[in-house]
């Protein structure tokens, strides 16, 4: 059985397309991070893999179910979006015996553990939390509901570093324990690159990269030297960030920052340093003329 597969997916809202032509294809339980600048549909591909929206064209497939308004879909897929809905009157206890019930293998020791954990009170009404309470509060749902498809979307907002080190660290426990593929959509590079196994990039309406996250801490340099120098290392085409001062020319590459490269720009004396991972994705997923312009 494959988690996921998704084939040549187009979804729009109203005229205006959100995602194009998008694949991703997954048959290993594993945590993998989402990244994409605001807007480029993050959001989007949750809501269509928990069966939220209905894509226009192409497959989405989550455990061989199609999960557009599948109720069997449903009890096997836990998506929790940001501002989820909770009842007005609802406190901690009520949400998580809502949770229980449209959760096949929801995990009540675990729900306890992790309320504990995360310091929430049991008996106050969810709709006077904080945003990182109700954060958590989403992140018990999330981890306890032990969903063979997990989506948590910005599930660290509004937590205090903390909280976020406790979350990540729950996260990686609960999946140890019960691995399955769960899914973050997260802007916090530095958080997720530390709990995820691979990282799924959204640009330009699809996926465009989807690789193990050693690759994009191995990936993008950043070049300091005589242009005529760095041309000798760098082809035009790899280069992702420009800029000049003082004769000086600094270039982020989307090369492989390795021993090689290294000993080339030693020779050349040109001083390289890895791009971070934040730069390098935030370059890659700009287009040429914002980046050169
Ligand atoms: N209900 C809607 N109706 C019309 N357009 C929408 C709707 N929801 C989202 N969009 C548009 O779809 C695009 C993708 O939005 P989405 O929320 O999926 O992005 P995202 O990657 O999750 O963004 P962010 O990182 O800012 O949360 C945006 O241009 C957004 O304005």
């Amino acid at each position: 059985m494959t988690i996921i597969d998704i084939r040549n997916m187009s979804f729009k809202y109203k005229d205006e397309y959100v995602l194009e032509d998008l694949n991703l294809q997954e048959d290993q339980p594993m945590i993998i991070g989402l990244w994409g600048r605001n807007g480029s549909g993050k959001t989007t591909l949750m809501k269509l893999m928990s069966g939220q929206e209905k894509q226009n064209s192409g497959q989405v497939s989550i455990l061989d179910f199609n999960p557009y308004n599948n109720v069997s879909a449903s009890k096997q897929i836990t998506y929790l979006r940001e501002n989820h809905f909770f009842g007005k009157t609802w406190n901690v206890n009520d949400a998580m015996k809502f949770a229980s019930m449209f959760n096949d293998n929801w995990d009540q020791q675990e729900a306890d553990y992790l309320i504990d954990l995360f310091e929430l009170p049991r008996k106050k009404k969810i709709k006077t939390f904080s945003k990182g309470m109700q954060s958590m509060v989403q992140s018990v749902i999330g981890l306890a509901s032990h969903a063979p498809v997990t989506m948590l979307d910005e599930p660290t907002n509004g937590l205090d570093a903390y909280m976020r080190k406790v979350f990540t660290k729950a996260l990686r426990e609960s999946f140890e324990a019960d691995p399955r593929y769960i899914l973050i959509a997260s802007h916090h590079i530095k958080e997720i690159e530390k709990i995820c196994e691979k990282l799924v990039v959204i640009s330009e309406h699809h996926v465009k990269l989807n690789e193990p996250i050693e690759y994009f801490q191995s990936r993008g340099a950043i070049l300091v030297g005589k242009l005529e120098d760095i041309q000798q290392v760098v082809s035009n085409n790899e280069v992702i960030e420009q800029s000049t001062i003082m004769n000086q020319h600094k270039i982020m590459a989307d090369i492989p920052f390795n021993e090689e490269l290294i000993k080339q720009c030693k020779a050349l004396n040109i001083k390289v340093d890895k791009a971070s991972i934040q730069d390098y994705l935030v370059n890659i997923t700009m287009s040429k003329e914002a980046n050169n312009g």
